[in-house]
């Protein structure tokens, strides 16, 4: 049967290059010009992919997701986004977006993009029905797309996934968008003895509030409207295996406290059920905001925070592990030529300092989506600059001119000089931080200062 793919977007030109496109690809394709017709047609139909406008008439990329989650769990989200918007646009990955694909749009890119998309999306629909997922030995599989970095905070974090992976402790790991923190899960997984069973990532962002319950622990047939027959929820469903929590800041009080008691007690009940069902399962939670204000708040219970947080990995941004950029942009390049059927065999010096310069905000997803599309342009034997996209080459040019910010000032080149410095004496010492304000010439208390100041990430 075919897959159907939902366009919403604005631009009417595009969405008929789409359509023909993606119809000729084999695709059932309906298209909408703005996000509430698109949410009427997802009422009405369903869809294995939307492919959404960050930028529609009626609402915003984010409220957009929201809806489409609500409405369709169960589709898979990619978002289109001109390369301007990258930077707020990979926010829509804590509320559920599997990806993201840039303005112009390539064809033979956009097809790689949805079919694994929806390859992926498939598999955890799968895993969280019960059924295995046969072990894939292309790039669509897990184990061989990952990688360990180079940089010493990422041996650092490897050290700590291979000490704690085999043991049953569940661990917190913090991390922006896009640094790696479910690949990190899956790997303390596939340590451990668990790794015959089911890994089960749940995106708590993307739940809707009022499903949050019933996929975490289940329902009862007639418990709620829509409850048409009896479900086992996720916990049930990874039996003997690990539940990856990711957003789990997003979590609504109710639900932290049935979380709790799933921890301590190690049984749950399903949604207007009566018996208490044992469960075997090891968590994995992670977060890209700070729990422990959200806990100051009020919105986080700091009994579930120990709980979870029996061993805490921080992953860094890209930017603040420098040495991770061209490691991570080699095995992407490796896996664009294959899926691309293309031989391009590395980068120019010129782009290699680019990448080294630039603030990548959507972290190794961002950088993935450049190296692929960086790619796909690529005639001769290497990516050039002129592949890649101005924000990258004139970030500042870009962002700066008519603006009285300094960002062109010597202060603020010797800003930067010194935030690299600081990261390369944190790299230098394991982020010891008595040894990198020595190597630094500083004093403690002054590092701890210039670390708040640049927003480097305590590790
Ligand atoms: N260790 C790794 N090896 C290879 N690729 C990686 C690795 N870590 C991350 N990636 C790439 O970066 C992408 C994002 O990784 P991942 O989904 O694990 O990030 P995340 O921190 O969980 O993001 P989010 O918070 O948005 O859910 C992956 O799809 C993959 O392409």
């Amino acid at each position: 049967m075919n897959q159907n793919i939902l366009v919403i977007d604005d631009d009417q030109d595009l969405c008929k290059v789409l359509s023909n496109f993606l119809k000729k690809s084999n695709y059932g394709v309906s298209v909408a010009y703005d996000a509430e017709s698109g949410l009427d047609i997802l009422r009405k139909e369903k869809f294995d992919l939307v492919l959404c406008d960050y930028r529609l008439p009626d609402m915003t990329g984010v409220e957009a997701l929201q809806r489409i989650k609500v409405l369709s769990p169960e589709s898979a989200v990619i978002i289109i986004t001109g390369y301007s918007d990258v930077q707020t646009a990979v926010e829509t990955f804590r509320y559920g977006a599997n990806d993201y694909v840039t303005k112009p749009l390539y064809p033979d890119e956009l097809l790689v993009t949805v079919k694994e998309t929806i390859s992926k999306n498939q598999d955890k629909l799968q895993v969280r029905s019960g059924k295995s997922v046969p072990e894939k030995t292309s790039e669509g599989s897990k184990n061989s797309a990952f990688i360990q970095g180079t940089s010493k905070a990422s041996q650092t974090v490897q050290e700590h996934v291979n000490l704690i992976g085999p043991t049953d402790m569940s661990v917190l790991i913090i991390g922006e968008t896009g640094t790696g923190k479910e690949f990190i899960a899956n790997s303390i997984h596939q340590k451990s003895e668990r790794a015959g069973k089911p890994f089960i990532a749940i995106d708590c962002g993307a739940l809707p509030k009022e499903l949050a319950g019933s996929e975490l622990f289940g329902h009862m047939k007639g418990s709620f409207t829509g409850a048409i027959a009896d479900k086992p929820g996720s916990f049930e469903m990874a039996k003997g295996g690990t539940i990856f929590l990711d957003e789990i800041g997003n979590l609504s009080y109710e639900n932290q406290v049935k979380l709790l008691r799933v921890i301590q007690e190690r049984k749950i009940k399903r949604i207007g059920g009566q018996k208490d069902i044992p469960i075997d399962v090891r968590i994995i939670a992670a977060t890209n905001e700070n729990l422990t204000e959200a806990i100051q708040n009020g919105d986080f219970r700091e009994d579930l925070y120990h709980r979870i947080n029996e061993f805490k990995i921080t992953l860094l941004p890209l930017r603040d592990r420098k040495n991770d950029i061209m490691t991570f942009a080699e095995h992407f390049l490796n896996l664009a030529n294959q899926s691309l059927k293309k031989s391009v065999k590395g980068f120019s010096e010129e782009v290699v300092k680019y990448f080294l310069d630039y603030q990548w905000h959507g972290n190794l997803r961002e950088l993935n989506n450049v190296v692929k599309r960086s790619v796909l342009l690529t005639q001769g034997d290497q990516v050039e600059a002129k592949s890649l996209p101005d924000e990258i080459t004139k970030p500042k040019l870009l962002n700066k001119t008519n603006s009285n910010d300094d960002g062109l000032s010597l202060k603020a080149a010797s800003e930067e000089a010194e935030k690299e410095a600081i990261i390369n004496a944190l790299e230098a010492s394991r982020y010891n931080k008595s040894k990198a304000a020595e190597l630094l010439e500083i004093d403690r208390k002054t590092l701890y200062n210039k670390l708040k100041q640049y927003n480097i990430k305590d590790y």
